[in-house]
């Protein structure tokens, strides 16, 4: 069951709205937010919806305020929902000890162990409970939906659109974690989430997921050559090899001297957007 969105802040951009909400969520079981950004056209009729994943120490402001998107939303007429990346303050001892899990670090799984269970649930919360929040309350078409992300975000985005290829018409990523089973980031992450059983981690790691299931469209990925992140935790080799496998077509660029902010999200937020406005509008 999902609960009306509240407004908290509303701004007018490129002539459509970035709007702020929160909401009670019954997967995450607590008050989550999420923004949504509006084109003019959205007054005219039903668009399609992109879904914007980010990544470690994130809210559901940073995209908004720092990848530069609305302006290529405006043109292309696309929908633009970014959610947070966590439930927040939900009272788990420990929550905010670290940068790169609990708060800020949900890591879009449904957490199974015990205390993070009660809340984390943030793959059903993107995948179904906000879906369905956003076709009743904004005027998107449900079925031309596409995802995607950084970071961890991208890890997410990745792993909704292999796991739902029958939800999502498009995918892509900047700098995602690409095989977490095998990174620090994931490990951590899983191991408190998920527990012990690796098959079970297999189910949220997108490397591993091309193993059985293919993604219908291209798969578009921007890497920075200069990212402190590349050779620890992104591992987009591993991606690549997994995607070669399988035949799943991926267009994996490697842009030199980029680093992991969100100045190279801004440099190349236009091809995404072109990127998800073509199977979108397809
Ligand atoms: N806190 C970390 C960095 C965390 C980080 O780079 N987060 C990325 C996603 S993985 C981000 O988008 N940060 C927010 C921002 O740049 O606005 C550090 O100090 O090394």
């Amino acid at each position: 069951m999902t609960h009306d969105p509240h407004l908290i802040s509303e701004s007018l951009s490129f002539e459509g709205t970035v709007g702020f909400y929160s909401h009670h969520s019954s997967a995450c079981n607590g008050e989550m937010k999420f923004a949504v950004y509006q084109p003019p056209t959205a007054k005219e009729r039903p668009l399609p919806v992109l879904y914007f994943l980010s990544g470690l120490t994130c809210t559901e402001e940073n995209f908004m305020i720092k990848a530069g998107a609305q302006r290529f939303a405006a043109e292309y007429g696309l929908i633009l929902v970014t959610p947070d990346t966590s439930p927040r303050n939900v009272g788990i001892v420990g929550e905010e000890e670290s940068w790169d899990f609990g708060t800020g670090a949900g890591f879009y799984v449904d957490a199974t162990q015990t205390p993070w269970d009660r809340h984390y649930q943030m793959y059903t919360y993107v995948t179904t409970e906000l879906p369905a929040l956003i076709h009743h309350h904004f005027p998107v078409v449900p079925n031309r939906q596409g995802i995607f992300g950084h970071s961890m975000g991208g890890h997410g985005a990745l792993v909704c659109a292999l796991r739902n290829p029958d939800r999502y018409r498009s995918v892509s990523a900047f700098a995602p974690i690409c095989a977490p089973m095998q990174c620090p980031w994931g490990q951590k992450a899983f191991s408190h989430y998920l527990g012990s059983d690796r098959t079970h981690w297999q189910t949220y790691d997108a490397s591993e997921l091309l193993r059985i299931s293919k993604f219908h469209s291209p798969i578009l990925i921007d890497q920075g050559t200069s990212d402190q992140f590349l050779a620890t935790q992104l591992l987009p080799d591993v991606f690549q090899k997994a995607c070669e496998a399988v035949d799943q077509p991926l267009e994996l660029r490697l842009q030199p001297g980029y680093d992991h902010s969100y100045y190279f999200i801004s440099t190349f937020i236009k091809d995404h957007l072109r990127h998800h406005a073509i199977a979108l509008n397809a």
